[in-house]
């Protein structure tokens, strides 16, 4: 049957009636792999002042937004630490914008408890804290990053697609989006649906990580950012948080009894999420050096 609309769950209850939350999350995992978050922890006014910090930053003229390229340099990347300085915009917000990656994480996490209840994990291999135990704050390569897609012109922009088919790397995504509608999501594997705006909610969606670790139980769905015509003369904002496991985490069948443990011929089974996310940006880096140099 196909599937037409992407399911939204109500966190409000998670508390009260996990069981029940934990069901309703791993069904929308297991189908189209993407549910809308309701009546999450994270208040509306962080999410719009988030939003506020990245017009800010996106306003600056372009040579000010120029000068972090500099930086793009390999040596600068030392210890994990960020390969540039902060633009001011954020460095004067540091504080907030460390609380409200910390909000993210922290919501995230609550989704993967909500895997580990539902996929009922035995409590030698860590329980309903199978997957959020690997997930620490500062171990792994999880980001959130502030995206803008400038409006159309006449000339400019005249393929509605803004942002090329794709799945995502992660375990799971947290997007936040504002105004402007566009995300659209493979369901059924076929037909392209919209994810329409909910005021409050956070659209939630499986990544390939995530898709390999439960053995193909759970979805990692292609999605794609396209404009209508009655959007092309806004700008359109969004914020995804990448959640990835710890780098050392092995990717190898989630131990659950609703999880195939038969490993697959392909032998990615056998990657840790550091080495398939390295193996996943390879691929998509030298794909574009390559298109690049047609
Ligand atoms: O901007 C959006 O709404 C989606 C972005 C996205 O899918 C991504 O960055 O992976
Ligand atoms: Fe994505």
């Amino acid at each position: 049957m196909a599937i037409e609309s992407i399911p939204i769950v109500d966190f409000s209850n998670f508390k009260t009636n996990p069981e029940k939350v934990a069901q309703e999350v791993v069904d929308a995992c297991k189908s189209i792999g993407f549910f809308y978050m309701i009546n999450h922890d994270i208040p509306q006014s962080d999410i719009e002042k988030a939003f506020a910090l990245s017009k800010e930053y996106f306003d600056l003229p372009t040579e000010e937004k120029h000068w972090i390229l500099k930086y793009n340099d390999k040596e600068i990347i030392k210890n994990n630490k960020p390969f540039a300085p902060l633009p001011s915009v954020f460095d004067k917000e540091k504080e907030f914008l460390c609380y409200f990656s910390k909000k993210c994480h922290a919501t995230a996490l609550q989704i993967l408890i909500a895997f580990g209840i539902a996929l009922e994990i035995p409590e030698e291999n860590g329980g309903k804290e199978f997957f959020s135990k690997s997930h620490s704050y500062d171990k792994s390569a999880s980001v959130l990053r502030f995206l803008k897609y400038p409006r159309g012109g006449e000339a400019a922009y005249k393929d509605h697609v803004r942002a090329g088919a794709h799945s995502d790397y992660g375990s799971i995504t947290l997007l936040f989006q504002k105004d402007v509608p566009g995300l659209e999501v493979q369901a059924s594997r076929t037909e392209w649906i919209s994810a329409p705006l909910i005021p409050g909610a956070i659209l939630v969606n499986v990544g390939d990580a995530m898709e390999l670790w439960t053995n193909g139980l759970f979805k990692s769905t292609i999605h794609r950012v396209t404009f209508l015509p009655e959007h092309n003369h806004l700008d359109r904002y969004s914020m995804p948080f990448f959640f990835h496991p710890d780098d050392n985490v092995p990717l190898t069948p989630v131990p659950s009894r609703f999880v195939n443990q038969t490993l697959s011929s392909t032998g990615d089974h056998a990657y840790t999420s550091g080495e398939y996310l390295r193996r996943k940006l390879d691929a998509t880096y030298n794909y574009a050096a390559k298109k690049n140099s047609n």
